[in-house]
């Protein structure tokens, strides 16, 4: 049977649709990362947002998504006027999280995900800094022996748009990225059990920046090495008689 796709589930998140005489509660993601997935050879499928964890098993890899911050409550932070919450979030992506590794489900966290990774795992966040929130981004200087210094080498430029950053990532996840200010911009998992697992503070979704094939295509490749149980036999469809 020809070898298929390996599946990549992005975690979708509620969002509302202004329509002209109502308002629609929706489920999705941003299509840059349908579209970075499908580039980097995964068959990518959008995981209704607190579902995700039923349909786990549909998957043989998760990209969790960015967006609004982490509850700080969650992490023993303050609150601050320019945080957007959404505890409910927060606590389905938390379980989500768990269960893909108690599974060894491949998993990549983009910006608002590598925060949650880290909060996941008992680690903790700066709650506001100004310095990051410019699309044009900046430099990240990668880890040696990392997986993100096989990707990207030492330097690379990245896109940014967060006000939030990792203060401690916690025991379970090593840093392995930093921007020149020093900012956690990239970890790697290196908890007790074995599991691909990386967190980027950047946007390697985004079209103009320069990583997404690599770090894309490390999800997919780790998606298609994992030798759980098969996601979908592909089976030829059915021949209508
Ligand atoms: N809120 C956190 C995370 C930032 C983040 O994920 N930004 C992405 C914004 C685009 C989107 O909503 O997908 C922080 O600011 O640090």
């Amino acid at each position: 049977m020809r070898p298929r796709r390996p599946v990549v589930g992005i975690v979708g998140h509620r969002y509302a649709v202004p329509r002209p005489h109502v308002t629609i509660q929706a489920t999705g993601t941003p299509e840059t990362y349908v579209d970075e997935v499908a580039r980097a050879g995964g068959l990518p499928i959008v995981l209704p947002a607190g579902r995700a964890v039923e349909t786990l098993g549909l998957v043989d890899a998760v990209v969790l998504t960015g967006g609004g911050d982490v509850e700080p409550g969650r992490y023993g932070g303050e609150t601050h006027t320019a945080l957007d919450v959404d505890p409910r979030r927060d606590d389905e992506e938390v379980l989500l999280i768990r269960a893909a590794a108690v599974r060894g489900i491949p998993l990549l966290g983009v910006c608002r995900g590598l925060q949650l990774l880290v909060v996941a795992f008992g680690g903790t966040l700066v709650g506001h800094l100004d310095a990051h929130r410019n699309l044009a981004g900046h430099a990240v200087r990668t880890e040696p022996t990392s997986t993100l210094r096989e990707l990207l080498g030492v330097r690379a430029h990245v896109t940014s748009l967060h006000h939030q950053a990792v203060a401690h990532p916690g025991d379970s996840w090593r840093v392995t990225a930093r921007a020149d200010d020093a900012v956690v911009e990239g970890i790697e998992w290196s908890g007790p059990t074995s599991w691909s697992a990386i967190g980027v503070q950047w946007h390697p979704e985004l079209p103009h920046d320069e990583t997404g094939d690599r770090i894309f295509g490390w999800l997919v490749e780790a998606a298609a090495q994992r030798d759980g149980e098969p996601a979908l036999a592909m089976s030829a469809p059915a021949q209508s008689s």
